[in-house]
């Protein structure tokens, strides 16, 4: 296919995802099924063109004058990749399966290209109902916040320590060209203009030496202070990406017992762990009415809450997910976000510490939740960000510190990660 049978491909892929108001993943896998003409490499060039029109949808939309999907395609062509409107009218040529070509105003339309009147959230392409909670956060960086939210994110990769260091993962992936992330220690950035790299056929990750991890959720992990003996509760492990990162610190001496309330999230895990060597985790899976826990109440160390969230912070990598989201969903994240953080303290013992993070920047979801279990819990006490960032090797990150309330933020506008709410509470030594 060439690029403007892509394009059309695209606007048709955006038309079914509107009209049936479905997940644009789902859309593009059905399409590939019904075209099996197109190869692999005119599917993804399709994705990335369908999912950039959905990281800029508002702002193509706005300079458009139009959000139909063809004249937001035409935006995101401008806005994400620069392209002068000579160039995408080179594109629609009406011809072999091309779009139509530009109407006069399409083209006076991407000539001007303004976002100059534009509110806030059209310009950081926020959903609207959202606008004053972002703006409780950003104040008036809320509009370059929600741009950098909406541009393509790098691969980052974590180094697992069990495995070898990162001079070794950087020697074994030169040819990907990586570069050590700026402030996890373990970190390597794959910053791809084009197509991210495949990792799975990669040596370094089939062999465990890596796994894929925004620097952001690396952070979270390394400010745990997590540390070899200790026993660590990962409450909200899933995937286990977290839990590998801190079976890595602990130097697979001491335990790490990784539980989800949902069995199936755990499911991962077992295979992740055996490549990666890790032999201090304890996958304990719910078991109907029973309590998998119940040994491990006052005894641990460290409970990790990596909290179930809107997912905020993870709108580079997922954009549709931002359109998605409805103000229900943000209320019920809020409860399961309590209920989480009150299960948690009984596992603490004195002077543990409890680790909340979240990939969500909302203060609903982050101070919020944090200052309602201070407020029930008067023997839990906050512990400082620049403290608490100083003491994981990363004190640079105390610039970070939330201006609302414990913790610290990070957002791939001031970081260059996903965007995540990190805190860290101590439980009185009694
Ligand atoms: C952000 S995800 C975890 C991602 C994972 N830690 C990782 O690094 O790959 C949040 C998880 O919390 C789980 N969860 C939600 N409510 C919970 C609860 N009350 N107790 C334990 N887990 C819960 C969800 O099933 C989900 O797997």
């Amino acid at each position: 296919m060439n690029p403007s049978a892509r394009l059309s491909a695209a606007i048709e892929i955006l038309t079914v995802m509107d009209e049936q108001r479905r997940p644009v993943a789902d859309v593009l896998r059905d399409w590939g099924r019904s075209h099996r003409f197109a190869g692999s490499k005119d599917r993804a060039a399709i994705g990335d063109l369908a999912y950039d029109a959905l990281r800029v949808h508002a702002s193509a939309a706005w300079i458009m004058g139009d959000a139909s999907p063809r004249a937001v395609l035409l935006g995101a062509l401008r806005r994400i990749r620069g392209m002068t409107s000579e160039t995408i009218a080179g594109l629609l040529t009406g011809q072999d399966h091309a779009p139509a070509p530009l109407t006069e105003a399409e083209l006076a339309r991407l000539d001007t290209d303004t976002l100059a009147d534009a509110p806030d959230h059209i310009r950081g392409d926020i959903p609207e109902w959202l606008a004053p909670s972002f703006a409780a956060v950003f104040g008036q960086d809320t509009a370059a916040e929600g741009e950098a939210l909406s541009r393509r994110a790098p691969v980052d990769l974590r180094t697992n320590l069990l495995k070898g260091d990162r001079a070794k993962a950087e020697r074994a992936l030169k040819h990907l060209g990586p570069e050590p992330t700026p402030y996890s220690p373990w970190g390597l950035r794959l910053v791809h203009s084009d197509r991210a790299p495949a990792m799975a056929a990669e040596p370094a990750y089939a062999k465990g030496l890596v796994e894929v991890q925004d620097e952001g959720s690396q952070l979270a992990a390394l400010l745990s202070g997590a540390g070899p003996g200790q026993q660590v509760l990962d409450l909200c492990a899933g995937g286990g990406g977290k839990t590998l990162a801190l079976a890595a610190m602990m130097e697979n001496k001491g335990q790490v017992y990784a539980a989800d309330a949902d069995g199936r999230r755990l499911t991962p895990i077992y295979d992740r762990l055996a490549r990666a060597d890790a032999r201090n985790i304890q996958v304990r899976a719910p078991r109907g009415t029973q309590d998998v826990l119940a040994d491990l109440a006052g005894r641990c160390d460290l409970v990790f809450i990596d909290a179930p969230c809107t997912g905020t912070g993870t709108w580079r990598r997922n954009p549709d997910a931002k359109w998605r989201l409805r103000p229900g969903a943000l209320e019920q994240r809020c409860k399961a976000q309590d209920e989480v953080l009150a299960a948690a303290v009984r596992y603490l013992k004195p002077g543990g510490r409890l680790l909340y993070a979240t990939c969500s920047v909302l203060h609903e979801e982050n101070e919020d939740r944090i200052a309602a279990l201070l407020a029930a819990h008067p023997d839990l006490l906050p512990l400082d960000a620049g403290v608490m960032a100083a003491r994981a090797g990363v004190p640079q990150l105390g610039n970070h510190a939330s201006k609302s309330g414990p913790g610290l933020r990070l957002t791939p506008r001031t970081t260059g990660t996903d965007g995540f709410y990190i805190a860290a509470l101590t439980r009185a030594a009694g």
